[in-house]
């Protein structure tokens, strides 16, 4: 089973400004979840707290009974062996080639012989299609190329945690599509826990199984995707359809004047930047490709959020009921 992740009361701030405050939620073991939030509100401070790179005021971050926050050197080098990470840029290393980038931990973590190494790095660069660029400098390959590097990078100790920090960021929406299907079919070979941050809303509805978002300093809320997205907190709504009219603005706090000025443009027929469509339908989620395996975690996911229907008013119940049917149905 996947590893359990268990943040409570996260605190962070760089001198005066604090960037969020008292986030608390748990990552289901062996679940895939996407954190959202406007730019600038603290995602990717938010994993580098997680895997002990930053470290927040307050707070903890248990990952096998080991507190990422608290613990000391030792106990965070060897907890880091359960995190696969994807930064956003890739974080290769531009003297290295792609082959030693990937080979890298591998080298630096374990006993492995140079053979053992290269069918490592060789499988795992055929999963994220780099057959080819072994040879090749970051310098010389596309962004889209060095994020799958820095994936291959991720995943060449197997690990039971994969935090990826906007994998799609610089990829055009085809190449998007096939990122999206290779995180559900790690998790499904693996049954490895996956956190993504992430702005993109076809990913963000088709992907994770649990949503969270962070807005003005706070957790605006965490839970199973089919919850969070009909959920009535404007700000979610806002984010997953684009428009302006809502509470996130250009800055950070958007005043009163200008949220009543959007708002009577709006409704004087001026477009708020939205296409019209409602991003917050629930859509199918990915399965894994045929032949990969089955997801473990389905099942606690489905028996917990059958557990929360209950307490949801009939409409929006009835919303969610279909949906389930819905992907039930698709997945017979
Ligand atoms: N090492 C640091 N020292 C001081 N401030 C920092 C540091 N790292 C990040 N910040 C600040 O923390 C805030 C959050 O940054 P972060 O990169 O986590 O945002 P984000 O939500 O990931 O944004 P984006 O979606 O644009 O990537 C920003 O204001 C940034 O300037």
């Amino acid at each position: 089973m996947g590893v359990e992740v268990e943040v409570e009361g996260m605190t962070k701030s760089f001198g005066r400004h604090e960037i969020w405050s008292d986030v608390s939620f748990t990552l289901p073991p062996g679940e895939v979840s996407a954190l959202l939030g406007p730019s600038g509100t603290g995602k990717s401070v938010f994993l580098k707290c997680m895997v002990g790179l930053l470290r927040p005021e307050r707070g903890r971050c248990v990952v096998a009974g080991v507190d990422t926050v608290s613990c000391s050197r030792h106990d965070l080098y060897e907890v880091r062996k359960h995190f696969g990470v994807l930064f956003q840029d890739g974080a290769l290393f531009g003297s290295m080639t792609v082959y030693d980038n990937v080979a890298f931990p591998l080298r630096e973590h374990t006993r492995k012989s140079e053979r053992q190494i290269r069918d490592i790095v060789m499988d795992r660069m055929a999963l994220v299609g780099l057959e080819g660029a072994e040879e090749k400098l970051p310098g010389e390959i596309s962004g889209g190329m060095k994020k799958r590097a820095g994936l291959a990078r991720a995943l060449v100790l197997e690990p039971e945690i994969l935090l990826c920090d906007e994998p799609d960021s610089g990829l055009d929406p085809v190449r998007t599509a096939y990122l999206s299907q290779l995180l559900i079919d790690i998790n499904a070979r693996l049954d490895t826990t996956i956190l993504i941050v992430t702005h993109n809303i076809n990913l963000a509805r088709t992907v994770p199984d649990n949503v969270g978002m962070l807005f003005q300093r706070r957790l605006v809320g965490f839970g199973p995707r089919e919850l969070m997205l009909t959920s009535d907190e404007p700000v979610i709504a806002q984010f997953l359809n684009g428009r302006r009219v809502g509470p996130i603005g250009m800055s950070e706090e958007k005043d009163a004047a200008t949220a009543a000025a959007e708002q009577e443009l709006a409704a004087n027929g001026h477009s708020d930047g939205s296409t019209g469509e409602d991003m917050t339908a629930l859509v199918r989620q990915l399965q894994p490709t045929p032949g990969v395996g089955t997801r473990r975690a389905v099942g606690r996911r489905m028996n917990r959020l059958a557990g929360q229907l209950k307490d949801l008013p009939p409409e929006r119940r009835e919303v969610v009921v279909r949906a389930l049917q819905a992907e039930q149905a698709g997945a017979a």
